[in-house]
């Protein structure tokens, strides 16, 4: 039995899996005991081996999510998913790491992203802690062509991963990893949560309240500034996501305005100045390529129909074409 460290790809594994009845499938994610504060973990396959281009060539179409059925040329895609309206959006209260639902609106919105981006491959899913935004990746992949079930990996304890391992190649060939982590979470809104935003602003001053939501690095009292929120958030997208996409993997981030705004400066290399100004809405998917150790933004939607938001790259028109012509 060979470990692959850094790679997680259940549907390329899964091929060489079948003929072992007595094989484990297992994700493997290893994260240390104290998740709470984990600095790292590493991504452990339990394959006997790694298929090769020949073995891959017989596509099934559930394998097509794989980045390796697209052309040689390496590129991966990266969708930003900010998470649907949430119960305290809707009431306009100050979230921050509070762990609240969507509302209905919320579960409308997650549906619709997932038809904007049912066309691109999606190999692993990271989320934050938080429900809002798991619930927005797990309804948004209902949606995808690829119809590959999202699991969410549990790795909190020793107990967790035995208790949720799978023993099935077939299975593994058919689900997405769902990886959650605190570090995405929304910004910690100190003694600001559960107050109401307009409620406040009267309170403390329009200024202040804007300071204090769209500074970068001035906090909210006993909270999160957007800085220290980007320390967290973009170290844990630098030391786990990248490294997937370098790796070829095509990943879903759904998480929240300010992690994503911070991760967003980070790829866009955006000042502190011009971080102020992004808004995010809810439920819009942002579509990133990752090629060359470089991130390029291909669009979000602005128009109705899938086709009028975003510029596909050439294997992204491959990838779509072959999930069309899939039997349904
Ligand atoms: O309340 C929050 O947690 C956030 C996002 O909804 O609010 P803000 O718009 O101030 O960043």
């Amino acid at each position: 039995m060979f470990h692959f460290i850094g790679l997680l790809s259940p549907g390329l594994m899964a091929s060489t899996f079948l003929y072992q009845p007595t094989a484990r499938y297992s994700y493997g994610i290893d994260v240390p005991a104290s998740s709470r504060n984990f600095g790292s973990f590493s991504l452990r396959f339990l394959s006997p081996r790694f298929p090769t281009n020949a073995t891959r060539s017989v596509l099934h179409p559930s394998s097509l999510s794989n980045s390796h059925s697209l052309s040689s040329e390496s590129e991966s895609s990266l969708i930003l998913i900010r998470h649907g309206e949430s119960l305290w959006n809707e009431k306009n209260l100050f979230t921050g790491c509070c762990d609240v639902p969507l509302t209905k609106r919320g579960v409308e919105e997650a549906i619709e992203a997932g038809k904007r981006i049912s066309y691109i491959p999606v190999d692993m899913i990271f989320t934050s802690a938080l429900i809002r935004a798991q619930m927005t990746a797990m309804l948004a992949m209902t949606q995808h062509r690829q119809k590959k079930v999202p699991i969410i990996i549990h790795n909190e304890s020793e107990q967790a991963t035995t208790w949720t391992r799978v023993y099935s190649g077939k299975t593994m060939q058919q689900s997405i990893p769902v990886i959650t982590a605190w570090q995405l979470n929304e910004r910690m809104y100190g003694e600001l949560q559960g107050l109401n935003k307009e409620e406040t602003a009267e309170r403390y001053g329009k200024e202040k309240v804007y300071e204090w939501r769209r500074s970068y690095d001035i906090p909210p009292p006993k909270g999160e500034s957007l800085e220290m929120c980007s320390q967290r958030a973009v170290a844990y997208f630098k030391e786990f996501i990248e490294p997937q996409l370098k790796s070829g993997k095509h990943v879903m981030l759904a998480a929240h305005g300010n992690s994503l705004r911070s991760i967003i400066m980070y790829l866009e290399k955006l000042t502190s100045q011009e971080v102020t100004d992004l808004e995010l809405s809810t439920g819009i998917p942002l579509l990133y390529i990752y090629k060359e150790g470089k991130f390029m933004s291909r669009g979000s939607p602005v128009g109705p129909s899938e086709a009028d938001v975003y510029a596909y790259t050439q294997n992204l028109a491959v990838y779509r074409q072959q999930l069309e012509e899939m039997p349904h």
